[in-house]
């Protein structure tokens, strides 16, 4: 077990957001204890008696598709999403696309994001393929003169011009998936989301599809995917996420996530302990002290110090040197404050760590407080992983009819 020392005695109490490597401005996608909850009809009524008998009873169960989905993607990644059947990929495809609400969390997205889910999703049936060509791509912020420019390419890329002033509903599912691929790539966008409807597309064109999901890569542009195809993640990611039930049970290296999914399937036996163990960094848990070395305290006075510990377990292929940011929350998720570790971050073998930011003088300030935190790689600022904790850490200042107590003077003008 080694300890990260913070640099200096005082701990890495960083003062402004997104300043070092891992900031703001490489993160493209930010999705924040994110779940959804769909009301499933599974023992729905089937008859007039039987909806008679039930009268009065639930109208239906809660059923999570998504749970506590905490998610930094950053500028450049490619990740695949992966997971069984029913494991919740295309929800939080749709959640992150802006489609479906989240039931909890919250998503953020910088930049232009363009989305190819499943079939349906965006195209009007009664309109032709060429006017959906226009709806879509300026549902997606191109202008109508910007549409002519790219119209053409368009088709050509869907290879459609026969069928463009046809209605979509008589499109075939392949078709239909090789016009929305081509309005989503033609718009310029910054990260792309794309469903599992590759393999509805025939071969030649899957391999269109890939080679400019390979172009757009090499462009440094975002691009989240679900497949099934487990090589397929192999060969194109730089990160998978994996998820179970709606958790998500990995986010990390492709050939890694890929083993534990295969062995999860049952196409690989398992050997060992599971699910995070094989996360390259995972932030394990964190402790509240008055000192670095002192008893754990989850009440504090302003004016006292505070060190929030971060424990850490990495495994094998994680960065060489990581960098965090801790964002202090407060209630409804609003970041307090945060902290980061100096420039360069620090450099951890495998193995579990721990890293100590200390307060040394803790504000008046009143309320309880949960921890962020975000773990980059020091090197590049790529995001790897990221966790919010449940434990709280109360803070008891004068209650000044809000979160902060500051000095102030009223005075009458004039
Ligand atoms: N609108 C909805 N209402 C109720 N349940 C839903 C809804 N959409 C999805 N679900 C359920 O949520 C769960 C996750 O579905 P989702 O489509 O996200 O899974 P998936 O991982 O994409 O699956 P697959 O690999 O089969 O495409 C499933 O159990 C599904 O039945």
């Amino acid at each position: 077990m080694g300890v990260g020392e913070p640099g200096g005695a005082g701990g890495a109490v960083g003062a402004g957001a997104g300043g070092g490597p891992g900031g703001e401005s490489t993160v493209v996608i930010q999705a924040s204890t994110v779940s959804k909850r769909f009301v499933s009809y599974r023992n729905r009524a089937t008859s007039l008696k039987e909806r008679f008998v039930r009268r009065g009873g639930p109208a239906g169960e809660d059923f999570w598709a998504l749970r506590d989905i905490e998610v930094t993607i950053g500028r450049g990644q490619t990740v695949g999403l992966a997971g069984a059947n029913g494991s919740g990929k295309s929800t939080l495809l749709k959640v992150l696309a802006g489609i479906l609400r989240p039931s909890s969390g919250s998503v953020t997205v910088h930049g232009r994001i363009a989305s190819l889910l499943e079939l349906g999703a965006g195209f009007n049936g009664e309109l032709s393929g060429r006017d959906n060509v226009y709806l879509n791509a300026s549902l997606l912020g191109l202008s109508r003169r910007e549409i002519d420019r790219l119209f053409d390419s368009i088709v050509d890329f869907a290879e459609l011009r026969h069928k463009i002033d046809d209605d979509v509903k008589h499109y075939s599912s392949g078709q239909y998936v090789r016009l929305g691929f081509a309005v989503a790539v033609h718009v310029d966008p910054d990260v792309l989301l794309v469903d599992e409807v590759l393999a509805v597309g025939d071969e030649a064109f899957q391999r269109k599809c890939l080679a400019k999901i390979a172009e757009f890569r090499a462009q440094g542009r975002t691009i989240l995917f679900v497949t099934h195809s487990l090589d397929l993640i192999e060969q194109m990611c730089d990160r998978v996420l994996v998820l179970e039930s709606g958790e998500m049970i990995f986010d990390g290296p492709p050939a890694v996530g890929t083993k534990l999914l295969r062995q999860k399937l049952g196409s690989l036996p398992s050997d060992g302990p599971v699910d995070w163990q094989y996360a390259t960094v995972r932030p394990r848990s964190v402790g509240f002290s008055r000192h670095p070395d002192g008893p754990t305290t989850v009440q504090f006075d302003p004016g006292e110090q505070l060190v929030v510990s971060v424990e850490l377990d990495l495994g094998e292929g994680a960065p060489e040197a990581v960098y965090l940011h801790a964002y202090i929350v407060g209630q409804d998720e609003i970041p307090i404050w945060m902290m980061e570790t100096p420039p360069g971050g620090f450099r951890l073998g495998p193995g579990r760590h721990v890293v100590d930011f200390a307060v040394p003088h803790l504000p008046e300030l009143l309320g309880a407080f949960a921890v962020k935190v975000h773990v980059s790689d020091a090197a590049t600022g790529v995001p790897v992983t990221t966790r919010r904790f449940d434990e709280l850490f109360g803070v008891s200042g004068t209650h000044a009819g809000g979160l902060l107590k500051v000095d102030y003077e009223a005075r009458l003008r004039g």
